[in-house]
């Protein structure tokens, strides 16, 4: 008799999720207690505090470091989007793709403007998923194969991982997952995206109703959720948020369509997500119940609602002064100011 092989290709994803580290307590204590040190009133430096320890723990270093952060921007074709559930069309997914390249978009501005590496990855943009009202969006094998590839995707060095996204319509494949792993209602879960209304609006809500509806016998995993949902793009930011845990480099999410993926690693195991910090919360309408969700308390509130990881590279400013602050500052000694 053979041997059969009876895994399935996600068993090695469960492992990693199971298996994630933990924080650096000594090294967040170390930074906590240089924080009280420092040349001004102890905690008047607010979250930026908090930032450092962030840093610190999941770096597993008191003195962290945010000199190499890096934005990966994912991206992939979403065959939903034939449903008219986006006010642009697939198209636009390339040529933003070609925008990136030219250094031309929003967020290569902002990433020029931080000093922080971009690097762009497309996810087979020529073959969209299949339209997730009526099928599942990647089989189990594809799905692993392009978390794995999330994951190898962020390899090279970094010490601060930015995540974004571009893919016509991913705002509605993001409130199918959410819609997927909480229930709660589709409106609840869809928001405007790009500017969906009127007709737009009802036919993102319809699909999204559709979608889980669809493939409601099979959500009580949240991998399978992420498989039948989701998409490229969402498969690899999932893979990237684990690879960083393993690599002890802290992760800056950006807006509902990062987050949803994240989403699913905290229905895994409920602390996937504590080397994660929110840079902001987008303007996207379910974005804030999803990090309420999930535990996370946005850097920014700026009234963004674009993706392609503006908004987590927009926090690289704060992280990088709070760090700055932490590394830089005198102690009360040093500087010879008196204590209070
Ligand atoms: C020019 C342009 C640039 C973008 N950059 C990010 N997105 C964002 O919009 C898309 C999601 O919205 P929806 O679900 O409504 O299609 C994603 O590709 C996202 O990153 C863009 C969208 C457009 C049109
Ligand atoms: O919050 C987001 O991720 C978002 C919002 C609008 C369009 N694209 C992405």
């Amino acid at each position: 008799m053979f041997p059969q092989d009876t895994g399935s290709p996600f068993d090695d994803i469960r492992q990693l999720v199971a298996t994630l580290p933990g924080p650096n307590e000594g090294a967040r204590e170390a930074a906590l207690a240089r924080q009280e040190q420092l040349v001004k009133p102890p905690g008047a430096l607010g979250r930026l505090e908090a930032i450092a320890a962030h840093l610190s723990a999941w770096q597993g270093n008191s003195m962290p470091t945010v000199n190499r952060p890096m934005v990966a921007v994912f991206a992939a074709t979403h065959g939903v989007a034939e449903l008219g559930v986006s006010p642009y069309p697939g198209a636009v997914t390339k040529q933003m793709m070609a925008t990136f390249t030219a250094g031309k978009a929003a967020v290569n501005q902002i990433c020029a403007t931080f000093d922080a590496g971009l690097r762009v990855f497309d996810l087979a943009l020529d073959y969209p998923t299949p339209d997730i009202t009526t099928n599942a969006a990647l089989d189990e094998k594809a799905c692993a194969a392009t978390m794995a590839f999330g994951m190898e995707a962020i390899a090279g060095g970094s010490d601060l991982l930015c995540l974004g996204e571009m893919g016509i319509g991913n705002t509605t494949v993001a409130a199918a997952l959410c819609h997927g792993l909480y229930g709660g209602t589709a409106e609840e879960w869809v928001g405007a995206g790009t500017g969906a209304a009127g007709e737009v609006l009802d036919r993102k809500i319809a699909a999204v109703r559709a979608a889980v509806a669809f493939h409601k016998d099979h959500l009580s995993d949240p991998l399978e959720v992420l498989r039948r949902l989701g998409g490229r793009e969402i498969a690899a930011i999932a893979g990237a948020i684990i690879a960083a845990r393993h690599e002890k480099v802290p992760v800056v999410l950006d807006g509902y369509v990062v987050t949803a993926a994240a989403a699913v690693l905290h229905a895994m195991n409920p602390s996937a997500l504590d080397h994660c910090l929110a840079g902001h919360v987008s303007a996207e309408k379910a974005h804030r119940q999803l990090l309420d969700r999930l535990g996370l308390v946005p850097l920014l509130d700026l009234g963004m609602r674009l993706g392609e990881g503006s908004g987590a590279a927009l926090s690289i400013g704060v992280v990088k002064a709070a760090v700055a602050c932490h590394r830089g500052m005198a102690t009360f000694a040093e500087a010879g100011v008196s204590e209070g």
